[in-house]
């Protein structure tokens, strides 16, 4: 709902007209129990995908990384706004980071993602199964049982009785609780899901040109979060991986100041990525990056980050470690 009011607000000013906002309850909002084994992607997604094919709403405002990764006939990605936070954040008691937490200490997540790459950083730790929306996930952790929405009260049972949970960083931004951030996870330990902190707006693809949306869907669109996220998904697709599978994808476009290229006036779209055992025992890492020439049109860009993702992904199947083939469909 704060994501879809940011984007409502963003659009009807560009474009000059009124809007109303449509609530639609996805799957993943009402089923409880682990996420991973919700049969797969789209949970979040599939409900507001059918609310755009019903007429019942004219634009979708999802969480990119919860939206499968291939594309669906008749509808368009139209906007991709501009990255928020993009890191993961540990909120732990005490504020204490990662590294100072006990052993054995008790840490919360839903994602097999954050699950597996925690364990590799520290095998000693308790990770727990959690699923709530942000408040009632951050009130499982010891002092901070108050920050479970009033609306959406926990059971004292599960209140206070984890040292720690890992939430998108995007997420608590969002939401005006970025002040119980104890840590934004570095990369290096924890790389976030393809698409996190991105949001997808999406519209019937008759709508996505033309009055008297088009335009204002156009300044919507941000060059860099559109190449870095389709990158990442790139590699999600070619996998055959959905947001539950435990698999990380960072994007990042170095602008050609930034990058160490030294050539030219192109930017740099750089692609790390990471699958691990579900049990977070092992872990397979592939690092790519294609030099975008200054001279690309926009659609040239967006080809070359898609094969950027595309490439990491055979870069991973061709090590063939075994793993793949246990966290997707191959
Ligand atoms: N799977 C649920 C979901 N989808 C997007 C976000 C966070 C916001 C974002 O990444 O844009 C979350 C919650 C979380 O991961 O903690």
């Amino acid at each position: 709902m704060t994501q879809s009011t940011t984007v409502a607000e963003m659009l009807s000013a560009a474009a000059g007209i009124d809007h109303e906002l449509v609530t639609i309850r996805t799957e993943g909002d009402v089923l409880t129990g682990p996420l991973a084994q919700m049969g797969g992607t789209g949970v979040f997604a599939s409900a507001l995908r059918q609310g755009l094919f019903d007429h019942r709403c004219d634009v979708a405002v999802h969480s990119l990384k919860d939206l499968p990764a291939k594309d669906l006939e008749g509808l368009t990605i139209a906007a991709v706004p501009a990255r928020e936070q993009v890191r993961d954040a540990l909120c732990s008691a005490g504020d204490l980071p990662l590294a100072e937490l006990p052993a054995g200490a008790k840490v919360g997540t839903g994602s097999p993602r954050r699950a597996a790459q925690l364990r590799l950083a520290r095998p000693d730790l308790d990770v727990v199964d959690v699923r709530g929306n942000v408040g009632t996930r951050l009130a499982r952790v010891r002092g901070r049982e108050d920050a479970a929405e009033t609306s959406t009260q926990a059971p004292d049972s599960a209140r206070g009785d984890l040292d720690a949970v890992v939430l998108a960083g995007a997420g608590l931004a969002r939401l005006g609780l970025a002040d119980h951030i104890s840590e934004l996870l570095d990369p290096s330990v924890m790389l976030p899901a393809p698409g996190q902190g991105v949001l997808a707006v999406e519209v019937r693809s008759e709508d996505a040109a033309g009055a008297p949306l088009g335009s204002a869907l156009t300044a919507a669109d941000d060059r860099r979060a559109r190449l870095e996220t389709t990158a990442e998904r790139a590699l999600l697709a070619r996998l055959n991986a959905g947001c539950s599978a435990p698999i990380g994808g960072l994007g990042r476009l170095l602008e050609a100041t930034e990058s160490e290229t030294g050539s030219g006036a192109g930017s740099v779209l750089r692609l790390d990525t990471v699958v691990c055992s579900p049990d977070g025992t092992s872990a397979q890492r592939a690092e790519q990056q294609v030099e975008l020439d200054a001279g690309l049109s926009a659609e040239e860009e967006i080809a070359a980050a898609a094969a950027l993702g595309r490439r990491a992904a055979e870069q991973l199947l061709a090590e063939d470690t075994g793993l793949l083939a246990h966290v997707v469909d191959t």
